[in-house]
């Protein structure tokens, strides 16, 4: 047969659309993968011993982690061979062995002082957040809030009754903040001038003590739940207040929110 007058079926555009789909039906293993991997201690292992540019194989990884069980290094290959795929690790072959190491994406979930996303992909991959996704359709139908409907109560109150969700949650707020407000406390002018700055639901005061070490003439009032509060870590020109933002708001020269949503609705 003449291949060169075989019909095209599809169009190299339908095909990519035909894999897109595919993928996004998967797509939920990549940070449960990704979370397992944080968790086990593999992503900080191979920050660790395997370096910029230094790989390990998954029997490597195994022993390094003390895991006995001998399908340890074969479930761990097809982890990493996933995260590898999506571009959060490097894969070299060597024969049929795979040597994995850090990769583009994977150095923002190594755990770091100067930041990390490891604690968020905990938070938002916690059972009791990724239970609630299972009632969007009812909330469309019913109204009400993804957490609230499947909770009974709002993230916030709820975290003030489950103290290690508590922990988690802030945690999650917490670490990933120097990503990014070291990069806006470079450029944004907006503190210069100003005497006194509330942060308004600051968490455990992560983004207020960024500020504050910039800025040595502010000082800084932290406002958030009490629970929050309780385990914000003191900072010389910070004062910590437990209150509710939508009953009262503390008095200052600058209010400042970020990431802040309050909402009835999914
Ligand atoms: C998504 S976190 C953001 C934390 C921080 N602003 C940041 O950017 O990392 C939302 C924060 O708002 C706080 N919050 C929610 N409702 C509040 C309320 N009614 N009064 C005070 N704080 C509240 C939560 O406790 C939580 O610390």
């Amino acid at each position: 047969m003449d291949t060169s007058e075989t019909q095209s079926i599809t169009t190299p555009a339908e095909d990519e659309e035909l894999v897109a789909a595919f993928e996004t039906c998967i797509l939920t293993a990549v940070p449960m993968v990704l979370r397992s991997a944080v968790e086990l201690g593999i992503i900080d292992l191979l920050a660790r011993e395997g370096g910029a540019s230094a790989q390990l194989s998954p029997s490597q990884i195994a022993a390094h982690l003390g895991i006995a069980n001998p399908d340890a290094p074969r479930t761990i290959n097809r982890m990493l061979r996933l995260l590898a795929s999506f571009s959060y690790l490097s894969c070299t072959l060597h024969g049929d062995q795979s040597l994995y190491g850090l990769g583009p994406k994977s150095k923002y979930f190594v755990s770091s002082e100067a930041g990390s996303f490891a604690p968020l992909l905990r938070f938002l991959q916690h059972k009791t957040l990724i239970n609630s996704w299972y009632g969007l359709q009812e909330a469309v139908k019913n109204g009400g809030g993804l957490f609230e409907n499947a909770n009974g109560t709002n993230i916030f109150e709820y975290a003030g009754k489950d103290p290690a969700l508590n922990t988690v949650f802030n945690n999650g707020m917490e670490s990933p903040t120097p990503l990014y407000m070291n990069k806006i406390l470079e450029s944004y002018r907006g503190f210069e001038g100003a005497k006194t700055i509330a942060d308004l639901g600051g968490g455990v005061g992560q983004n207020l003590r960024l500020i504050l070490d910039k800025f040595p003439n502010l000082r800084g009032i932290l406002y958030d739940l009490p629970h929050v509060i309780k385990d914000a870590p003191a900072h010389p020109r910070m004062e910590r207040v437990g209150g509710d933002l939508l009953k009262s708001v503390p008095k200052a020269d600058i209010l400042f929110m970020k990431v802040i949503f309050k909402s009835s609705h999914p």
